[in-house]
C-alpha cells in the first residue's frame, strides 16, 4: 500500500496514514457511488451463476441505499459448487506447489491493486471506518502471501525422515503433507475479507479446492476476492463462490458428504452446531473453528495509564465493538481506578460516530437491525443492574435516523451479572476495580472464551500476565490496541477454549499445515 510513501498499513500503523491514502479512498468512493445497486452473480465452476431468488445488500449506515443485488443460492447451488470443487481437485492437488504459490501470490497482488475498491466496499457494506476497511483488505493480501511463504520455507512440506537401521536394505522414509479435497470456508460479517480470504488462500496453496460462503450481510467483499482469484488465473472450479442464508445454503454445504474439511469463523453457538453436524459424517473430518471472544484487559497500579486508556478505547470501540477481539471487559487496580476511568470516558466521548466513509469518523453503524436490537437489549439490562459512565443509547436525529448507530458505551456492572461472561458484539465495555492482581486474573480467565487479552503494568509483571492468562493472542503495554489489531506474521490470530478449535493461529507458523494431512512414504530397497 502506498509503496512510494514507504507506508505499510497494519492495524498497528493505521492511525497515522499518509495523506495520499485518504485522497485515493475519496476518489474511489466518488467513482463507485455512481454505480451502486448492480446485480452480482455467484461463481461456480468458473461460470457466473444466478438464482431465481435474490436479496438486497443495503448499507447499515443508510438503509435506503441498495449497494447491490445478490443471489439467494439454493441447495442445488451448494451441491453444484461442491461437485465443481471435487472435479477440480485431482488436477489442482497435483499442480506443483510452486505453481499454486505463484497463482495465489498473483491474487494477493490483485487485491493490492484494487485495495481502495475493497476499502470502499467494506466501508459501505460492513460499516467499517476507512482505515479499518483498508486494513481488512491489506490483511487479506498478507494472509495469502504468508501461506505462500510458509509453503516455500518448508519446501512444500516434503521432509526426509530417518533411515531404518536395517542390514542388507536401504529404507528411506519421507513425510509428505497432502491436501484433503474440497474445503469449505464459511465467514462472518465483521472481517469478510480477511476471514474469507485467509482460510481460502491457505486451503488453495495447500492444494485443496474451495467453496466459499460469506455472511448474508457481506456478500460483495467476498465477490471481489473471487474476482481476484479468477483474474489471477486460478483454474475454473478450484474456488467457488456462493451466497445465501447460512441456515439453508450453509447448512447444505456442511451436510455435504464430499466436503473434506471446513473453516468456520463466526459465533460460538453456530460454530458448535456446525461442529456437531460436521462430525456426523462417515468419518472424522477436520473442522477449523474460529469463534467468539470476551476479551479482558487488566490494568495494574504500575501501568502507564495514558497508554492503557488509548489502547482500551481503541479496542473497545474499533469497528463498533464488533470484533471477536474487542476489549469488552476491563479490570483496573483500585488505586488507579479513579484516574483511569475519567480518561476512558473523555477519550470515548471524543470518538466521532457517523458515516463510516467520512474521514473523521471512528465508529460507523452496527451491521444490521438485529445487532441494533442487541445493543438496546444489553443497554436495557445494564440500566437495570448497573450504571453508564458514558453512552447507553442508540443515536437518533439527522443522518442517524437512516442507519444503525449506537453510542460507544462504558458501564459499571455488578461482577456477578451475566453480561460479564456473554459476548455482546456491540460497542459496550464494562469496567470494574480489583484489589490484587491474582483476583483480576481469576476474573479474566473465568469465561468460556480465550481469544485475546491485554495487560498494562510494570515490565516485571508482564511475564506473570503471559504465563497465567488463558488466551491465544496476548498483548502487554500496547497503546495501538489493548486486545485488537493482530497482523499476519506479527501476531498470528486464534483462540483457546471456546474461542477456537485448532490451537494453531492464522497467519502463523503452524497454520497452512492444518489444511493438509500427513502421508509417510517408506521405500525399501535390497542392497
Ligand atoms: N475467532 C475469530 O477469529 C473470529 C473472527 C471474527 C468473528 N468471530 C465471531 O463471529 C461472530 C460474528 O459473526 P457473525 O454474526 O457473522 O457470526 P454467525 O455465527 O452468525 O455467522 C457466521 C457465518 O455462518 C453462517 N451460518 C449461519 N448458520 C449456519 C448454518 N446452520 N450452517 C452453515 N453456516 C451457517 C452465516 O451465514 C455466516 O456466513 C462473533 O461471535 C465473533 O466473535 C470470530
Ligand atoms: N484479527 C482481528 C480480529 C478478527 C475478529 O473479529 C484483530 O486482531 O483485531
Amino acid at each position: 500500500m502506498a509503496a512510494d510513501t514507504g507506508f505499510k498499513l497494519t492495524y498497528g500503523t493505521m492511525f497515522n496514514p499518509p495523506e495520499e491514502l485518504h485522497t485515493q479512498f475519496d476518489e474511489t468512493l466518488a467513482r463507485m457511488k455512481t454505480h451502486l445497486g448492480q446485480e452480482h452473480a455467484m461463481i461456480i465452476a468458473g461460470e457466473e451463476r444466478k438464482s431465481a431468488e435474490k436479496f438486497e445488500n443495503r448499507s447499515p449506515a443508510n438503509t435506503d441505499l441498495v449497494l447491490g443485488i445478490f443471489q439467494k443460492g439454493t441447495i442445488q447451488d451448494a451441491q453444484d459448487a461442491v461437485t465443481a470443487a471435487k472435479k477440480a481437485f485431482p488436477q489442482w492437488s497435483r499442480t506443483p506447489w510452486q505453481e499454486r504459490v505463484a497463482l495465489v501470490r498473483k491474487a494477493a497482488s490483485l487485491i493490492d491493486q484494487r485495495i481502495f475498491e475493497f476499502g470502499v466496499v467494506l466501508a459501505l457494506e460492513v460499516g467499517k471506518n476507512r482505515m479499518e476497511a483498508l486494513g481488512d483488505a491489506a490483511e487479506t493480501a498478507d494472509l495469502f502471501r504468508y501461506a505462500c511463504d510458509q509453503m516455500e520455507a518448508n519446501q512444500g512440506f516434503v521432509k526426509e525422515m530417518g533411515r531404518d537401521p536395517l542390514t542388507g536394505y536401504l529404507s528411506t522414509n519421507f513425510s509428505v503433507l497432502r491436501p484433503y479435497g474440497v474445503w469449505l470456508v464459511i465467514s462472518p460479517f465483521n472481517f469478510p475479507c480477511a476471514l474469507t480470504g485467509g482460510p481460502t488462500g491457505a486451503a488453495l496453496v495447500a492444494g485443496n479446492t474451495v467453496v466459499m460462503k460469506p455472511a448474508t450481510d457481506t456478500p460483495w467483499t467476498a465477490r471481489l476476492i473471487a474476482e481476484c482469484l479468477r483474474d489471477a488465473g486460478v483454474p475454473d472450479g478450484v474456488f467457488n463462490y456462493v451466497t445465501g442464508p447460512g441456515s439453508t445454503l450453509g447448512q447444505a454445504l456442511i451436510e455435504h458428504p464430499d466436503v473434506a474439511g471446513v473453516t468456520f469463523t463466526g459465533s460460538f453457538d453456530v460454530g458448535m452446531r456446525i461442529y456437531r453436524d460436521f462430525g456426523s459424517g462417515r468419518w472424522v473430518r477436520p473442522a477449523i473453528l474460529e469463534l467468539g471472544g470476551k476479551n479482558p484487559t487488566i490494568v495494574t497500579q504500575h501501568a502507564d495509564l495514558e497508554a492503557a486508556a488509548i489502547g482500551i478505547v481503541r479496542s473497545a470501540f474499533g469497528l463498533q465493538g464488533q470484533k471477536c477481539s474487542a476489549n469488552s471487559r476491563v479490570y483496573i487496580h483500585e488505586s488507579v481506578y479513579d484516574s483511569l476511568v475519567p480518561r476512558l470516558v473523555e477519550l470515548t466521548n471524543k470518538l466521532v460516530v457517523g458515516d463510516p466513509t467520512s474521514r473523521s469518523v471512528y465508529l460507523g453503524p452496527v451491521v444490521n437491525k438485529s445487532s441494533y436490537r442487541d445493543f438496546q437489549n444489553f443497554t436495557g439490562q445494564i440500566a437495570a443492574a448497573g450504571h453508564f459512565l458514558t453512552g447507553g443509547k442508540v443515536l437518533t436525529g439527522g443522518e442517524y435516523d437512516k442507519g444503525y448507530f449506537c453510542a460507544p458505551t462504558l458501564a459499571e456492572l455488578p461482577l456477578d451479572h451475566p453480561l460479564w461472561k456473554q459476548e455482546m458484539f456491540v460497542p459496550i465495555t464494562t469496567v470494574a476495580k480489583f484489589k490484587d492482581r491474582e483476583e483480576a486474573m481469576r476474573m479474566a480467565n473465568d469465561v468460556d472464551y480465550g481469544l485475546t487479552a491485554g495487560f498494562y503494568g510494570a515490565p516485571d509483571e508482564v511475564e506473570w500476565f503471559f504465563d497465567h492468562i488463558e488466551a491465544g493472542v496476548t498483548y502487554a503495554n500496547r497503546p495501538q490496541g489493548a486486545t485488537t489489531g493482530a497482523w499476519p506474521g506479527f501476531q498470528p490470530f486464534g483462540g483457546w477454549k471456546g474461542s477456537g478449535s485448532s490451537g494453531k493461529n492464522a497467519g502463523g507458523l503452524h497454520y497452512v499445515q492444518l489444511y493438509m494431512h500427513e502421508q509417510i512414504r517408506t521405500l525399501v530397497r535390497k542392497i
